[in-house]
């Protein structure tokens, strides 16, 4: 086969394998966004081999499920979204965010950074793009602020976000005013293994 066509990561063969691939990856100094996009792509979702991480919670519109911390260098989340359910518009702390699909189909919607808070003025999209399936998408802060949505109203939705460096906290903005607060990063489970908040 020609090398121009081949992939230069090799596909998980399951979930684990993707989660300790992860760690292989950022094992080296440098951060290497196309090849952490392309192997989160790659890996073929299969609900068997994560679902002891994807801890729904029917009353809240999203549940945040630590898999891996990767020594300290990264956070590994599956977020478990209800019908219809999503994120305010945020920043994400100087990280890199990665945003793979495992289950369902998700609605991103990208905005600017607001020219003057002061002016309260209403925020507009720049962007909605619908991420299927084993998609993987990238977001920093320089790229701009987004909310996820599960636009299904049949099924949950399940996401894998490895954020690194991993934050506390991070920007929320509120539509109608562009007025920003503060978002706390709550994990509601590690490890399979639900938190007492
Ligand atoms: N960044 C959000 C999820 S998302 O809407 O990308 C979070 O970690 O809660
Ligand atoms: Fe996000």
């Amino acid at each position: 086969m020609s090398s121009c066509c081949q992939s230069k990561v090799d596909a998980p063969g399951t979930f684990q394998e993707l989660v300790q691939n992860i760690r292989e990856i950022f094992s080296e100094p440098e951060i290497n966004v196309e090849k952490t996009k392309q192997l989160m792509a790659s890996y073929n979702s299969k609900p068997e081999e994560w679902e002891k991480y994807a801890m729904f919670d029917k009353n809240i519109p999203y549940s945040r499920n630590l898999v891996d911390e990767g020594n300290g260098k990264y956070n590994l989340l599956a977020l478990c979204w209800n019908q219809g359910q999503g994120s305010s518009i945020h920043s994400h702390s100087n990280s890199h965010c990665f945003l793979k699909v495992l289950q369902g189909s998700v609605k991103e919607e990208m905005y600017d950074w607001p020219s003057d808070p002061k002016l309260k003025t209403e925020m507009v999209p720049r962007k909605v793009t619908i991420f299927e399936k084993n998609q993987c998408e990238y977001i920093n802060d320089d790229i701009g602020l987004h909310r996820v949505q599960n636009p299904s109203l049949a099924e949950g939705m399940v996401t894998l976000h490895l954020y690194t460096p991993p934050f506390p906290t991070c920007k929320v903005f509120n539509p109608d005013t562009s007025e920003e607060s503060v978002g706390k990063m709550v994990i509601h489970s590690r490890f399979g293994e639900k938190v007492t908040n």
